[in-house]
């Protein structure tokens, strides 16, 4: 028998989880739509205004996704601007598809990035090794704290909530992160910065979070910047 309570709360988590398939698709239908050449140029304005931003420019150690090939921002300049100017660039690597968890592995220069291997989804991943020794990663702390990590997603809104592709990859990544930093004592956690296409950024509420969401801290889109 389940208590009121018990199915109180199946029925929120249900709810939340048929609300977010449907924006997905929504979503989804709506960035399939849009031409190459339009994503460029919005593609452009974001890494303009995201290279700009003096929490970017004071970073050392920032994590960046690799685009898909299509219906995403393309992070391409951001991070060769990364690598040019001498910041240490982490990218995500999914480690284990079933529990849904990922890494961030150092990337070791643009000759590095140039030969990583596409994947799933066409998402380009770099293997576990590079010239023999293994890459330093995020959770396995062989790497220095990361500053910031900018965050891939399928839609957000001007409260700062972020819908991903539903498999749980950054906000699992993000409580392990976390969870790792307080065994260090460290205070600093890094700054996480969306990149959003002009379609992907809705109202304020428009979309549903549970508990295991993460708010991000600005979002970065073609006409400017949303932060609380
Ligand atoms: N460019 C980019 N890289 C990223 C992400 C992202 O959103 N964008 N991720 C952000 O999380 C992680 C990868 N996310 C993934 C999410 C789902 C599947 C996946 O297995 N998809 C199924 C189909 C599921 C469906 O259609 O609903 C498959 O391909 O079989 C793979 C990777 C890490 N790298
Ligand atoms: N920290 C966590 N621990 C355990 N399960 C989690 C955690 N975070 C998310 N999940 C689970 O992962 C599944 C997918 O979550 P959700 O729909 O929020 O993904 P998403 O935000 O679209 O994906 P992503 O974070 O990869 O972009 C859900 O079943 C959720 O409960």
């Amino acid at each position: 028998m389940l208590c009121r309570f018990e199915i109180h709360t199946r029925t929120m988590a249900s709810t939340l989880r048929t609300q977010k398939v449907a924006l997905r698709k929504a979503m989804r239908s709506l960035l399939a739509n849009l031409s190459t050449d339009e994503i460029q140029a919005q593609s452009h304005q974001i890494a303009r205004t995201l290279l700009a931003l003096p929490e970017f420019q004071q970073s050392k150690n920032i994590s960046c996704f690799l685009s898909m090939p299509a219906g995403e921002v393309d992070t391409s300049a951001v991070v060769s601007a990364i690598i040019a100017s001498g910041k240490n660039l982490y990218v995500p690597k999914t480690t284990d598809k079933e529990q849904g968890i990922m890494d961030f592995f150092r990337i070791f220069g643009e000759e590095d990035l140039r030969a990583l291997p596409r994947g799933l989804w066409g998402i380009r991943e770099p293997d576990p090794e590079y010239m023999g020794q293994q890459r330093p990663t995020a959770l396995s702390g062989s790497s220095e704290p990361l500053d910031l990590i900018v965050m891939p997603g399928v839609a957000f809104d001007r409260s700062l909530s972020r819908l991903g592709y539903g498999k749980g990859y950054y906000d699992r990544f993000l409580a392990s992160y976390s969870a790792m930093l307080q065994g260090r004592q460290q205070q600093l956690h890094p700054r996480l910065v969306a990149v959003a296409l002009r379609e992907q950024i809705l109202e304020a509420g428009q979309v549903p979070v549970g508990e295991t969401d993460w708010r991000v801290d600005v979002i970065v889109g073609p006409d400017g910047i949303v932060e609380s």
